[in-house]
């Protein structure tokens, strides 16, 4: 299902946070939302998700208003995994990832046999099995973070926002996040995932936006969106797209501090755009 944003606006106590977003979102594909902090990504996905009210502006999943749909009915389709979650802390896992099946479940229907053979999928999709029967309050930051992504998958969504889904997870498990991710996204999914790694986010995403100050810098396919000129431009970090010597897809190479002030401009390969503009 495809998202559409159209002028999306947000402000709180007097400053506008998101400024007039302008958008589509590809059905069946991830996108990365990507920015430098406070850029206005959780925000978004926040606005999104229903969880704030814009102040302007329309979000729509397949040409249907989010804003209008009953909290039931949007909770069908759109499911938003984010560390902040508030997860009761005497919950086991498994209890807690139940919950992602409530907008499915009558008002007096429990919880039938497909409802915990999901949440069984769901937790060993996100590598988290093992952590069924333990409780939320005993859980390290990476395991908590599988449990609310497994969550958001019991769900069902037709639109998955991430909210920083690789955040506080080992490197192995970081792939898993992103692994996951991508091949919902191949199923059908529209998959929506804040993300702080450009190389992650070029190895993974079919899509790329680009936020800086609540507002669109860029958006498109990562090998056209992520250049060196955009990264200067957005973090003000001198980089090289490079291709990933096993995957062939764009590694965003940066450099720091003397590093980067040491190297010579001759060092950067022509129509990178590495040069920093004026
Ligand atoms: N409820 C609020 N009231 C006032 N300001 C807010 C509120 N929520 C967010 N902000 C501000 O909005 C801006 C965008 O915040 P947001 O969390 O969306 O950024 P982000 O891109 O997700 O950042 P990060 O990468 O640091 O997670 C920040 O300057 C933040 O301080």
């Amino acid at each position: 299902m495809t998202l559409d944003l159209e002028r999306v606006r947000f402000a709180r106590g007097g400053r506008t946070i998101i400024d007039g977003v302008d958008a589509t979102l590809p059905g069946g594909a991830l996108t990365a939302l990507i920015g430098p902090n406070g850029a206005g990504k959780s925000t978004l996905l926040h606005l999104i998700a229903a969880i704030e009210r814009t102040d302007g502006g329309e979000l729509a999943l397949d040409g249907r208003e989010l804003g209008r749909m009953r909290r039931r009915d949007r909770a069908r389709l759109v499911a938003l995994a984010e560390q902040q979650a508030e997860l009761d802390p005497q919950l086991t896992v498994a209890a807690a990832v139940l919950l992602g099946r409530t907008p499915h479940l009558g008002a007096f229907a429990p919880a039938g046999p497909r409802d915990h053979a999901l949440v069984a999928h769901a937790l060993a999709a996100s590598g988290a099995g093992h952590l069924a029967e333990r409780q939320i309050g005993q859980l390290s930051g990476g395991e908590r973070q599988r449990i609310t992504l497994a969550r958001a998958l019991a769900q069902e969504p037709e639109l998955l926002l991430a909210d920083e889904p690789t955040n506080h997870l080992d490197l192995s498990a970081q792939l898993v996040a992103l692994e996951l991710l991508a091949g919902l996204a191949r199923g059908g999914l529209t998959v929506v995932a804040a993300l702080h790694d450009l190389s992650q986010a070029a190895a993974y995403a079919d899509h790329v936006l680009v936020l800086a100050e609540g507002r669109v810098i860029a958006a498109g396919p990562p090998r056209e969106v992520l250049t060196a000129r955009l990264v200067h431009e957005v973090y003000g970090v001198r980089a090289e797209i490079i291709d990933h010597p096993i995957t062939g897809r764009p590694l965003v190479a940066v450099a720091g501090g003397a590093a980067a002030e040491a190297a010579t401009p001759d060092a950067v390969p022509a129509g990178t755009g590495s040069t920093p503009s004026a």
